[in-house]
């Protein structure tokens, strides 16, 4: 199933071709990001789990523009761990972003950095503020493609190493066809 949100953004013209960045992360990009390696393994490794579309007007890393995601997660699982986002700190580890989901059902996952773990329900119309000093990540919790927006500072970047090496502290499965986070 492939759709796209369409938003639209007054100055789209000037922004494509420039600031405008589109991705997709196949599974065959996210080795290491799911539990289960052998149900990793047997999946279909071009499926597309997620797409973004960045609107991004200043150059990154340049202080005080803001940047904005156009994301979409597929649904599905790797055994019973639901698709999600490879999942990062901010570059600018004291930055914050907000999420604001528009369609489909998920969680945004968190972890301070004492590495609590918890999150929040996303449904239609739910904004989430994620604090400085937090990774986040997305998990589709349903059957429909999930879509949110993101909104973020242009000098957050984006840190994936440490989330590499480290994970985060719990993920989040299907229990009893409910999400469960349960403690890695
Ligand atoms: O960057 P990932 O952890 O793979 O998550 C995917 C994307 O999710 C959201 O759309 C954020 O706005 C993006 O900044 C992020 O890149
Ligand atoms: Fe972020």
């Amino acid at each position: 199933m492939r759709a796209k949100v369409n938003i639209d953004i007054a100055n789209t013209e000037k922004l494509v071709g420039k600031g405008v960045k589109d991705s997709k992360k196949t599974m065959s990009q996210l080795i290491g990001v799911f539990k289960d390696e052998e149900a990793f393994k047997a999946a279909d490794q071009d499926q597309v789990v997620y797409e973004v579309q960045a609107y991004m007007p200043v150059e990154e890393g340049k202080k005080g523009g803001l940047f904005w995601g156009n994301s979409m997660v597929y649904p599905g699982k790797v055994g019973t761990e639901y698709h999600m986002t490879r999942g990062h700190f901010h570059s600018n580890l004291d930055t914050g972003e907000y999420y604001w989901c528009l369609k489909g059902e998920g969680a945004l996952i968190m972890m301070d950095l004492d590495r609590n773990c918890w999150y929040e329900e996303m449904k239609p119309g739910t904004l989430h503020y994620i604090p400085g000093n937090v990774s986040h990540r997305v998990a589709n919790t349903g059957y429909e493609p999930l879509f949110f927006n993101a909104c973020w500072p242009s000098d957050a970047g984006h840190d994936y190493a440490s989330i590499e090496k480290e994970g985060f502290a719990a993920r989040l499965f299907e229990v009893d066809g409910k999400p469960q986070l349960i403690k890695e």
